[in-house]
């Protein structure tokens, strides 16, 4: 039978003691796409990556990357991992490093070292640092190595833990083109806590608050707001009657309801009608500058 070629989460649910830091979360990402995962300082980012990579056990729930398990040998020499906080080994250089690294694959074994090593090098601008000792690295440069590392092999399965941080903007630039040039077959999870990279990074945004993935974001171009959902076209026109502002475009298939230039009080008015909606009868799409609001709205404890 032919392996699904995606990521699949069902139901991941993961405590310390008696709290719960990741609760109930199901999803699925297609090989090829990139998705960036955003939310508030806490709200479980670097959890759930700990997770996915098979470092954290979830207690409850399933994760598979094409059908593989996280506990799984051939799971872990499909993954370009960089966790975050990552631990420069004092006595190495920059490539006695990514040999290190890549002696951890089974995949990269012998003469391909090199080549892996020498082509992610040029791709993260690291030639000139190749021989200094990681100890004398800037925190920038370091984070590049660290990042570096995750792509040794052309990885399907890249997940990265902050990878911009302490990058200039050039290197953030170049973080993002690289991103973009992935080829259709990889997937890639990154966290991040910068909007306009979030969205010029990746296809979709997943929006985590107190563990709890709160909504998926397809991205599109335009800073419109947008929602798809499930509900009938006379459920949509009953919830956003009273309001002028906004503009109820019913679709053949699913109902679009679409906002142009969506401020707070647009996105309160939304998250009130749709309090009483299962959230599963709704898919919210945005540009940039619909993701700052629902930020503000987050950080207020408003949804
Ligand atoms: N090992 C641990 N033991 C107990 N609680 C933990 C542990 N690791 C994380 N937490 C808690 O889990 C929650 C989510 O933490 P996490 O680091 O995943 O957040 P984050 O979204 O990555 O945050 P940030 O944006 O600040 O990096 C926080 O409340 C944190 O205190």
């Amino acid at each position: 039978m032919e392996q699904p070629d995606c990521l699949q989460v069902n139901n991941l649910t993961f405590s310390v003691g008696d709290k719960m830091l990741l609760n109930g979360l199901s999803f699925e990402v297609v090989s090829g796409k990139k998705v960036a995962l955003l939310g508030l300082n806490g709200a479980g980012k670097s959890c759930l990556i700990r997770t996915l990579t098979g470092e954290f056990k979830a207690e409850k729930g399933e994760i598979s990357f094409q059908s593989l398990r996280p506990t799984e040998k051939a799971f872990k020499d499909k993954l370009g991992y960089q966790a975050s906080g990552m631990l420069a080994l004092p006595n190495l250089s920059c490539r006695e490093y990514l040999t290190f690294c890549c002696s951890l694959k089974s995949s990269l074994s012998g003469d391909n070292q090199h080549h892996y090593i020498e082509l992610v090098s040029e791709q993260w601008n690291l030639t000139e640092n190749m021989d200094i000792p990681l100890t004398k690295l800037s925190q920038g440069n370091l984070q590049k190595l660290f990042v570096a590392q995750a792509f040794l092999g052309n990885p399907e399965y890249i997940i990265l833990d902050e990878p911009s941080q302490a990058l200039d903007p050039i290197e953030q630039q170049r973080f993002i083109d690289n991103l973009n040039k992935l080829s259709y077959f990889r997937l890639c999870l990154f966290s991040s806590h910068h909007v306009n990279e979030a969205v010029r990074a990746a296809d979709s945004v997943m929006m985590l608050h107190h563990g709890r993935l709160i909504a998926i974001l397809d991205l599109h171009s335009s800073d419109e707001f947008w929602l798809v959902t499930k509900l009938s076209e006379a459920e949509i026109l009953e919830l956003f009657s009273e309001d002028s502002n906004i503009s109820v475009y019913p679709q053949s298939i699913k109902n679009l309801v679409k906002f142009e230039q969506i401020d707070i009080a647009q996105w309160q008015l939304l998250v009130k009608r749709l309090s009483d909606v299962d959230p599963s009868m709704v898919e919210l799409g945005c540009g940039e500058n619909a993701l700052m609001p629902m930020f503000a709205l987050l950080a207020n404890e408003d949804i």
